[in-house]
This record gives C-alpha cells, sequence and structure tokens, in this order.
C-alpha cells in the first residue's frame, strides 16, 4: 500500500497535510503519535469512510478494493448480549444472502474459530466471556473474510499484559503465515518494539517513518 501526500480534514480543519508512507504486504507497521494527532482519522481515510482533501491511497492492484479487518479498542459486552461467541463472530461474514450460513461460510468459522482458539467456548454467551476472549472474538469477525490487511486500532488498550500479548502473537502468526499486512495504532511503544518491523511517528504535521529498530530512543524512554 502507498501513501502519496495525503491531506485529510473535516471541513475547514485540516488534521493531516503531506503525509507519506509505504507498506509491503505482509509487513507489521506500528502507528505512533499522541492524542489528537489524526491517527483515527488516517484510519478512517483507509477504511474508505473518509475522502481526502488531497493525495491518494494506493492499494496492491489499482482499481480492485482492498479487503481491510478491522479491530476496535476493547468495549466491554454486558452479560446480556445476546449472541454466542460463535454467532458473535459470524456477525460480520459478507455477501451473505440467505439468513442462515451455507456450508462453506460453516467451515470458514470454523476455520477462524480454531485459529483464534475460540472453538472452546462457542457456545457460551459472548457477554460471560473474558477480556481476552472478548477481543479474540473481535480479532475473529475482523479475520474471517480473508482481508489482506488488518487494522488493529488500540485494540490492545486497557488489555491487561497477557491478553495484549496473546492477542498480538496471534496477529503474528496470521502475519506471517498468510501474508496478512498489520497496521497498528498505539500507544504502548514496548509493543511496537516487538511486533512491528516498520513504524509511522505522527507529530502535529509532521510524520517520521523507519524501521522499529530506528524508532528513535528519546521517545522510548518516554514510557
Ligand atoms: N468528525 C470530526 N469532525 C471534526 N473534527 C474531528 C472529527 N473527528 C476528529 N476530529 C478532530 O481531528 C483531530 C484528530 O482526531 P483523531 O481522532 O484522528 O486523533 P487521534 O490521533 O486518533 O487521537 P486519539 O489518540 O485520542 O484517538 C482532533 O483535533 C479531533 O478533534
Amino acid at each position: 500500500m502507498n501513501v502519496q501526500r495525503l491531506a485529510l480534514s473535516y471541513g475547514d480543519e485540516d488534521v493531516i497535510d503531506d503525509l507519506n508512507f509505504h507498506l509491503q504486504a505482509g509487513h507489521f507497521l506500528a502507528v505512533i503519535g499522541e492524542n489528537g494527532v489524526g491517527k483515527t482519522t488516517l484510519v478512517r481515510a483507509l477504511l474508505g469512510q473518509l475522502k481526502p482533501k488531497a493525495g491518494v491511497i494506493e492499494f496492491s492492484e489499482p482499481k480492485k478494493k482492498m479487503k481491510i479487518g478491522y479491530v476496535p479498542q476493547f468495549r466491554n459486552l454486558d452479560e446480556e448480549y445476546p449472541l454466542s461467541v460463535r454467532d458473535f463472530v459470524a456477525l460480520s461474514l459478507i455477501n451473505r444472502r440467505l439468513p442462515w450460513l451455507n456450508k462453506a461460510e460453516v467451515q470458514r468459522l470454523d476455520e477462524v474459530m480454531q485459529q483464534t482458539n475460540l472453538l472452546k467456548i462457542a457456545n457460551r454467551p459472548v457477554g460471560l466471556a473474558s477480556g481476552g476472549e472478548k477481543q479474540r472474538a473481535y480479532l475473529a469477525q475482523a479475520l474471517i473474510n480473508r482481508p489482506e490487511l488488518l487494522i488493529l486500532d488500540e485494540s490492545t488498550a486497557s488489555l491487561d499484559n497477557e491478553m495484549k500479548y496473546e492477542l498480538l502473537d496471534l496477529v503474528a502468526k496470521f502475519q506471517h503465515g498468510q501474508d496478512l499486512s498489520v497496521i497498528f495504532i498505539t500507544h504502548d511503544l514496548p509493543l511496537a518494539q516487538r511486533y512491528a518491523d516498520h513504524f509511522l511517528m505522527m507529530e502535529h504535521f509532521k510524520y517520521t517513518t523507519g524501521k522499529i529498530a530506528d524508532l528513535p530512543v528519546e521517545q522510548v524512554e518516554e514510557q
């Protein structure tokens, strides 16, 4: 994916100006920056929800829309939430013409449930699942349509350390096994350094990119 001279705004308010970066297929990019610099705005543009004011976002094959999976920041689902873990994951199956799943969809659902370690709790109400399990269910939802790019939007914030590593270990498995590109929006520099291979540092209208090993040291020590 190639982002060139990208400018994004809300009406008259410019949020991003002249942003350039490249993400190679199968690579893992950490997007780091303080509150309000425009990380979520960038995600909205990547998802096609916000039209650039200028510049381009080019996906690998021109004209073909890239399939993107999105994992939000953890949000609790209360105990009354009426779906099982399995039904919750199935929610994002696209192209469903019928109210029930066909054979291929059932197979894909089982596969992704197995890959995200959710089979054992498939029939449990999702509201009764643990925080880590719920977040794995969001990940499974994002992966079920076999995306080429996965966007993790502060998806590890408010998870404890064990759950963070568990989630990102799974993401790394998909990244390496299935050539999935990953964009990880985060404030967590140690996590970024452990999993990402490249970084994009966003400051107000100033952007730095590089290999994760070259992340400026003073930024790392702040954490
Ligand atoms: N729908 C909107 N209309 C107008 N301004 C907005 C809108 N959404 C965000 N903004 C403004 O755009 C700027 C960037 O917001 P954005 O949410 O992209 O930042 P962020 O880096 O994701 O912040 P955080 O880390 O807090 O999530 C902020 O000044 C915000 O107030």
